[in-house]
């Protein structure tokens, strides 16, 4: 029997982040392994005009839940969906609900964030340390409550190479940053934001670092630990692999790639990227609740929840493996035939940009207004450029975590626990991964049918003859051009037709001779 599937048996569990990525994982995997638990209480907001019922009836009935469904079947009456929203003061929890869950909560995971790189800092600001804030006094509050798990990144130290599972401080106090953003207006909260986040490239990773050194200085009294995952992919294998339903991280470039779209990228080959699975991030974020809960350690212990250092993969074999997959399960519709061409230098890339990206999106835009359409390919061309350039920076280099407090977990949990919340990253396969990850964005995210790969398959061929098509045409345009402006052309196109024609004369005369 696992011991964290029993601990959780008898819980009541507070999850903020619920209806995102990580949260929707972690919900499954605690139906799935403790169908008993009391209840999990999530913090939702209504969004795209459906209320809070109306979302969790939503995620329950998504394919990540079939199992669940099973295991489980009244996993309906097991969710409480309570109104709220981190971005109001005091979360906008209603006095009743507040009650029940100061009253009933024994451990909380908090994985709600703005995820935004572009946020500007008063928002991130709001969600990723004032949230924080107002979410550890609620947890003080609480008589039963048992652990306090918060969720970081990795990259909230990317401003260091060598990254320890400590707490490193900011320049200024998060609680200073939370006053001051009461009284400064947003132009000044700008002009000060470039010299805040200094030495990180947005105010995401910012707000992440201040978010710990706020969980460390106000979780003192509670059982608190932090979980730092670094880019977090579709499941590896639970409860299949290759889920994924948002274009974060690899995804969105994933997509963008095997439509056609983005074709080259400035990138390091050799650099690590460092994925992790959701489903292992789910699996440490639970062993971590049980260790924190039943053995208290003190201080707050951090996890890195990184791959790097254990069973690295780099961007250039990520990419080889994501184009292998392109051919096998080609994506429907695409604009070109998928390529990914990765260079360092800064003039190549914006040389590949014009003419890779930029170029064919103003020929299609072109051909769109004639055939009296509205054209659209320039604009989205110029977001996806935008997007690239945010996520150049964790493209292009690399980083070290330590991970002692996570293998010192491992050692600590039972063969079984080891077994069904694994998170041994080491055992990961990435090709095999990187397959599943790519067929996942198809299927969860596209939503295109296996059925649809043969029409694929037709759509590129039909791409690849144009592509030849266009070339010639191309290159026959800026040849006659050439031939008649310059003389050196005509020599050369002189030289090369008179070699054609004794060539073909000496051939036919040799064959004459023979018979
Ligand atoms: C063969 C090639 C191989 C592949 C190589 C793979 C390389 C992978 C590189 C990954 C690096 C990731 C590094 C992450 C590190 C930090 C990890 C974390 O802690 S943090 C956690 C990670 N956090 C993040 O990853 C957040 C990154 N994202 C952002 O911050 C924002 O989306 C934005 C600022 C980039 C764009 O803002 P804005 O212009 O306001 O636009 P909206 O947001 O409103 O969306 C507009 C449209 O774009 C769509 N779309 C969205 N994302 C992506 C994407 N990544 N990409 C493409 N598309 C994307 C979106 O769906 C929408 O489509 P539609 O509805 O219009 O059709
Ligand atoms: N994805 C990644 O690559 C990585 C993620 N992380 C961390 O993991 C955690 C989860 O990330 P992930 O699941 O990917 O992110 P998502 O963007 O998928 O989910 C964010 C969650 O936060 C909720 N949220 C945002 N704003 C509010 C608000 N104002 N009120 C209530 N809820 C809100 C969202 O709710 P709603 O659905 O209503 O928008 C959603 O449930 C975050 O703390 C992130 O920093 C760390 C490393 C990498």
């Amino acid at each position: 029997m696992s011991m964290i599937a029993a601990f959780y048996g008898s819980k009541s569990i507070l999850i903020t982040g619920a209806t995102g990525f990580l949260g929707k994982v972690l919900m499954e995997k605690l139906f799935r392994t403790s169908p008993d638990l009391k209840v999990i209480y999530i913090l939702v907001r209504p969004k795209a005009g459906q209320t809070l019922q109306q979302r969790v009836f939503q995620i329950l009935n998504s394919k990540l839940f079939e199992k669940v469904k099973e295991v489980c079947p009244k996993v309906h009456e097991k969710i409480k969906p309570i109104y709220a929203d981190l971005n109001q003061k005091d979360l906008a929890i209603s006095k009743e609900d507040m009650q029940e869950l100061l009253s009933y909560t024994n451990i909380i995971f908090h994985c709600a964030a703005t995820v935004r790189f572009d946020d500007p800092l008063r928002h991130a600001v709001q969600l990723n340390v004032t949230a924080t804030q107002q979410l550890l006094f609620m947890a003080s509050q609480m008589p039963k409550l048992e652990a306090f798990i918060h969720i970081s990144t990795a990259y909230s130290n990317c401003n260091l190479k060598h990254i320890d599972e400590v707490v490193y401080p900011c320049s200024v106090e998060p609680k200073k940053i939370i006053e001051s953003m009461e009284w400064l207006d947003d132009a000044i909260i700008d002009e000060i934001t470039p010299k805040l986040i200094a030495g990180r490239p947005n105010t995401y990773t910012y707000t992440k670092a201040l978010g710990e050194m706020l969980v460390q200085q106000e979780g003192g009294n509670l059982n608190v630990a932090i979980i730092r995952p670094s880019i977090v992919g579709a499941t590896w294998q639970e409860p299949f692999p290759g889920w994924v339903d948002n274009l974060n991280g690899p995804s969105g470039l994933i997509v963008a790639a095997g439509k056609g779209f983005l074709r080259s990228i400035k990138a390091t080959p050799m650099a690590v990227a460092d994925l992790v699975p959701v489903d292992t991030v789910v699996n440490l974020t639970l062993a971590v609740g049980w260790y924190t809960a039943v053995h208290r350690p003190k201080p707050t212990l951090i996890y890195h929840c990184t791959s790097g250092t254990i069973n690295p993969c780099n961007w250039g074999k990520m990419g080889l493996q994501v184009l292998a997959t392109f051919e096998k399960v080609p994506f429907e519709r695409a604009f070109r035939r998928p390529n990914a061409d990765f260079t360092t230098n800064y003039f190549t890339a914006s040389c590949w940009n014009a003419v890779s990206h930029r170029a064919p999106a103003i020929i299609y835009d072109f051909y769109l207004r004639l055939t009296g359409r509205k054209p659209r390919m320039t604009k989205l061309m110029n977001r996806l450029l935008r997007t690239i350039s945010m996520l150049e920076y964790f493209i292009n280099q690399s980083w070290e975590w330590s991970t002692y407090n996570t293998e010192m977990l491992m050692s600590e949990l039972s063969p079984e626990d080891q077994r069904v919340f694994n998170f041994d990253v080491s055992q990961l396969n990435w090709l095999e991964y990187i397959e599943n990850y790519v067929m996942g964005v198809k299927k969860h995210i596209l939503k295109e049918d296996m059925a649809g790969i043969p029409e694929a398959r037709q759509h590129l061929k039909r791409l690849r003859n144009i592509h030849y098509l266009f070339n010639t045409a191309l290159f026959l345009i800026i040849w006659c051009l050439l031939l008649a402006r310059s003389q050196m052309a005509r020599n050369m196109w002189f030289f090369i037709v008179s070699f054609c024609y004794k060539f073909i004369s000496y051939f036919r005369a040799s064959r004459t001779l023979k018979i």
